[in-house]
């Protein structure tokens, strides 16, 4: 099967092309590459090989927006399948779907390739965004947002103390975050919620490096879940988010979620949005947003 790696050289925090250069020298069978230029050129690089008259295997080899991107290239086309090979920092989706630990791995596949359909999150807010693991609006998308625009992250990251950037941000923003309004809609019922943290609309079970949001999600069952945290201080926050990487973080009441096709999201004022741990702009004050399943699914191989 023809098989092309896509690579992110920015991933990892600039580390994935060192990750490949070592891989590439295990790799054993023909392979093609291309490197994405620019956010968003992987899209257009996968784009390019819809009229493959034969499958192609695509390796997504980077992080979760690496993955995004690939699979929003992907998508409706049955004969791409995606595959990846985690060298981001997070790297949620290899904790849902298959991420090949070695190119051995990669070689048993290409022997007896099998693949199966999976779903992908979709909302419009002007124009169309996607999401594969999750997207969500609150707390956790302001703290990425200040991180990746940070001017001293690049430099902390080259000597190794990228985490501590992170650290700073969760704690400014745990004392400055202006908790918003929810009204959510599902199936003509409006709930509302105040004092909201954050609300996620996930596809799979983990976010933000390993944490398990969303513990039920099955990721090919046409189905969404919205988990929202509302009415906590910031000190039972920071409890509730040690609870998160076990999933138990659902026993609180202040965590709640639901289950759906489709939930229309209205805040009611601006906030931080993420697209797998990506920014994404911020929420319409007052404007109703609904997430969906797409219609065009992508084809992940199989575990
Ligand atoms: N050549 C490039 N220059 C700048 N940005 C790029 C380039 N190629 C891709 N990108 C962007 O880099 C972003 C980050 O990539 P990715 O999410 O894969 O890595 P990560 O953030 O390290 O990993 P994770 O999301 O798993 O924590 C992507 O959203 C993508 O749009």
């Amino acid at each position: 099967m023809r098989t092309i790696f896509v690579i992110n050289p920015v991933a990892g925090n600039g580390n994935s092309m060192k990750k490949w250069l070592k891989f590439k020298k295990t790799v054993h069978f023909p392979f093609e590459l291309a490197v994405s230029r620019s956010s968003g050129h992987a899209t257009v690089l996968v784009r390019e090989l819809r009229n493959s008259p034969s499958p192609v295997l695509v390796i997504g080899f980077g992080g979760d927006g690496t993955l995004r991107e690939v699979i929003e290239g992907a998508a409706g086309t049955p004969q791409l399948i995606v595959g990846s090979v985690a060298a981001g920092s997070g790297n949620d989706f290899g904790r849902g779907f298959h991420s090949f630990a070695d190119a051995e791995e990669i070689a048993a596949f290409l022997e007896n390739p099998t693949s199966s359909p999976k779903d992908l999150g979709e909302f419009i807010d002007e124009v169309p965004y996607h999401f594969v693991s999750s997207s969500g609006i609150g707390f956790d998308a302001e703290i990425s947002v200040l991180v990746n625009r940070s001017k001293v992250k690049h430099w902390l990251n080259k000597i190794g103390l990228g985490k501590l950037v992170y650290m700073v941000y969760v704690i400014t923003t745990l004392l400055r975050f202006r908790l918003f309004r929810l009204t959510v809609e599902q199936e003509g019922e409006m709930v509302e919620y105040d004092n909201v943290w954050f609300a996620t609309v996930s596809n799979q079970p983990y976010f933000g490096g390993g944490m398990k949001i969303s513990p039920h999600s099955v990721t090919d069952d046409g189905v969404l879940e919205l988990t929202v945290v509302n009415w906590l201080s910031r000190l039972k926050l920071l409890l509730v988010f040690g609870t998160v990487f076990s999933g138990k973080h659902l026993r609180f009441k202040e965590v709640h979620q639901l289950k759906g096709t489709a939930f229309s999201l209205t805040a009611d004022r601006p906030v931080y949005r993420h697209v797998d741990g990506d920014s994404a702009g911020r929420t319409p004050e007052g404007r109703s947003i609904s997430y969906t399943v797409s219609k065009s699914d992508w084809h992940s191989v199989n575990k």
